[in-house]
This record gives structure tokens, C-alpha cells and sequence, in this order.
């Protein structure tokens, strides 16, 4: 594209939606176009940053010609920001997580009319552990997997979108799903641990950006593959590359792993 992409922000008053707005801003291969807010948001009306024309919104009708729009708010919020984009054939990246599975659903409708990228992480190392975890988990078949995750205090879903998305990709890689192998709480009198089993533990508190361990315990010993968030700009930065790439491209449900395919290509 020769000129710059217009793009729409949805949560836009949120931990990642100011962050994303504040990078946008400064990117020259953007022009953001719109701040879009939950309906009820103190900072409704006000401009995006001091001198901005750019005012936080609840109104998509007002978001003008997009060529991609950003989300991360909430569920709720996803669905409008999707009714907007397949209605005017906007481009959409989702990286809202605690996604319920009629809105999985809609989603992998809506990647067959407009592009779409959704992704429960946008980090470049977490892409890295899905794979080496696809092959440890395939290689290790046998042995026991349970995946730790740790968030902030004000995260409102469990298991994280991450813990879910390194769940299916090992389940995947030995021939099951977690609908079948994912065991997501135990108390009491749990009996023995389910053979196959992919187990869940969640830590919330503090300020933690994001952390997943996958422990694949075996007999004696134990593979342990993990991933420190430090920074949340690194899922902001992943999501903005991801705009940029999916403005433009025909209608398709497209997988964060393509792109970054065609990056190490040289694409
Ligand atoms: N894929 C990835 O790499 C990452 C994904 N995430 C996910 O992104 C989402 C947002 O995270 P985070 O920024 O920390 O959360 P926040 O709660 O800080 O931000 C979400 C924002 O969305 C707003 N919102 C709620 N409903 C609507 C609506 N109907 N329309 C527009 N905006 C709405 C919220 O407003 P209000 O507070 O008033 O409800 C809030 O300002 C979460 O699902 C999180 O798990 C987070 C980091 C990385
Ligand atoms: O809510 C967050 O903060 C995060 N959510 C995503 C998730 O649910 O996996 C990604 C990241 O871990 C931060």
C-alpha cells in the first residue's frame, strides 16, 4: 500500500489499547483513523493525545474508510468490532483472549469474507515456544504435560488465551484436542493423574505481564520450556506488524505463523 493504512483501534482506553494507540501515532505507515471505546468510558470524547483530531468513540459509524482495525478489548467488544469489519470489509486482528466458542465460531466465518489474524499472543517468543512445544510434546508423547500460566491481578480470563493456544498445539501434535485431554481444575479427592491428560494451572497477582510454562515430566526427569512477557509493547509491536501485513490481503483466516514464515523468507 503507498499510502498509509488506516487504522481503527478497539479498546482503545485499555492497557494494550493505549499502548497500541501511543505506537501508532508515531508510525508513519499508519494513519490512525479511529479510538473506539466501551460504551460507558470517562475519556469518551476526548482526543487520543493533546492537539490529536482523533477522539475516543463508542461510534464505528464514525470511524470512517478503515483498511484494518486492531482488537483488544473484551468479548462484547470484539463482536462489534466484527459486525462493523464484515459489514464494510474491513481487515481485522484480534488478540482479545476468553473467547467463547460461538464466538470461535464467528470468527472462522468471518476469515471466509474479510481478512482475518487472530492470535492469543502476538509475541514473537511465544511463537517460538508453540513449536518447540509441538515437538517436544510429539517426541515426549508419553510423558506428562501441564501448562503454567501467571498474569496480572486485573486479567479476567483463565486459562490466558496463551495457555489455551500452547494447549491445542500440543494436544495437536499428539493426535488429540483439548476438548478431550485438557483438564482444567482439581481439588479434593482427585484420584491419580489421567493418563494423556494436558493440565492447567493459573497464578494471578501484581503487575506479571505474562508468563507460560510448559512442563513435560517424565520419569526422573522433566523438560521445563517457558516464556517471560516483561514488556507488553512486545504484543502491541506483534499486533501492529500483523496489521500492516493483513492490510490489503484477500479474505482469509490467517495464522500469526504465516507471517512470521513469510518474514524469515524474506517475504
Ligand atoms: N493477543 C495478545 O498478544 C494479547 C492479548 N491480550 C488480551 O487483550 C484483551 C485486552 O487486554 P487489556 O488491554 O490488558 O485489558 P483492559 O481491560 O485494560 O482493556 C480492554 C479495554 O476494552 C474496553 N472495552 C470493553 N468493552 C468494550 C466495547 N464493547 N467496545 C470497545 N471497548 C470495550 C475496556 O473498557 P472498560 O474497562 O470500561 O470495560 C477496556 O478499556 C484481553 O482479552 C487480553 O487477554 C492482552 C495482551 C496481549
Ligand atoms: O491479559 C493479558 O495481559 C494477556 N493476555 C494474553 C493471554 O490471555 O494469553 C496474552 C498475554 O499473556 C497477556
Amino acid at each position: 500500500m503507498s499510502r498509509p493504512v488506516r487504522v481503527a483501534v478497539n479498546g482503545a482506553t485499555g492497557r494494550m489499547g493505549r499502548l497500541l494507540v501511543e505506537l501508532l501515532r508515531r508510525d508513519r505507515r499508519f494513519e490512525l483513523a479511529a479510538a473506539l471505546t466501551a460504551p460507558d468510558a470517562p475519556e469518551m470524547g476526548a482526543p487520543v493525545a493533546p492537539g490529536s483530531t482523533v477522539r475516543y468513540s463508542h461510534d464505528w459509524s464514525q470511524a470512517g474508510a478503515l483498511d484494518v482495525a486492531i482488537d483488544f478489548s473484551s468479548p462484547a467488544g470484539l463482536a462489534e468490532a466484527l459486525a462493523h469489519c464484515e459489514a464494510r470489509g474491513v481487515a481485522l486482528v484480534v488478540g482479545t483472549t476468553g473467547l467463547d466458542a460461538a464466538m470461535l465460531r464467528r470468527l472462522e466465518a468471518a476469515g471466509r469474507a474479510i481478512p482475518l489474524l487472530r492470535s492469543a499472543n502476538f509475541s514473537l517468543g511465544v511463537a517460538v515456544l508453540a513449536r518447540l512445544l509441538r515437538e517436544a510434546a510429539a517426541v515426549l508423547r508419553d510423558w506428562d504435560l501441564e501448562i503454567v500460566e501467571a498474569h496480572h491481578g486485573r486479567k479476567v480470563d483463565a486459562p490466558s488465551g496463551t495457555a489455551l493456544l500452547l494447549g491445542e498445539a500440543a494436544a495437536a501434535a499428539r493426535g488429540t484436542t483439548l476438548a478431550r485431554a485438557g483438564v482444567y481444575a482439581r481439588e479434593g479427592q482427585t484420584g491419580p493423574r489421567e493418563p494423556g491428560a494436558i493440565g492447567f494451572a493459573v497464578v494471578r497477582g501484581g503487575d506479571v505481564v505474562g508468563e507460560h510454562t510448559a512442563l513435560l515430566l517424565g520419569q526422573g526427569e522433566r523438560v521445563e520450556l517457558g516464556h517471560r512477557a516483561t514488556d507488553r509493547s512486545i504484543f502491541a509491536r506483534g499486533a501492529i506488524e500483523a496489521a500492516h501485513w493483513l492490510a490489503g490481503k484477500s479474505a482469509g483466516a490467517y495464522a500469526l505463523d504465516a507471517m512470521l514464515a513469510e518474514r524469515i523468507a524474506g517475504g
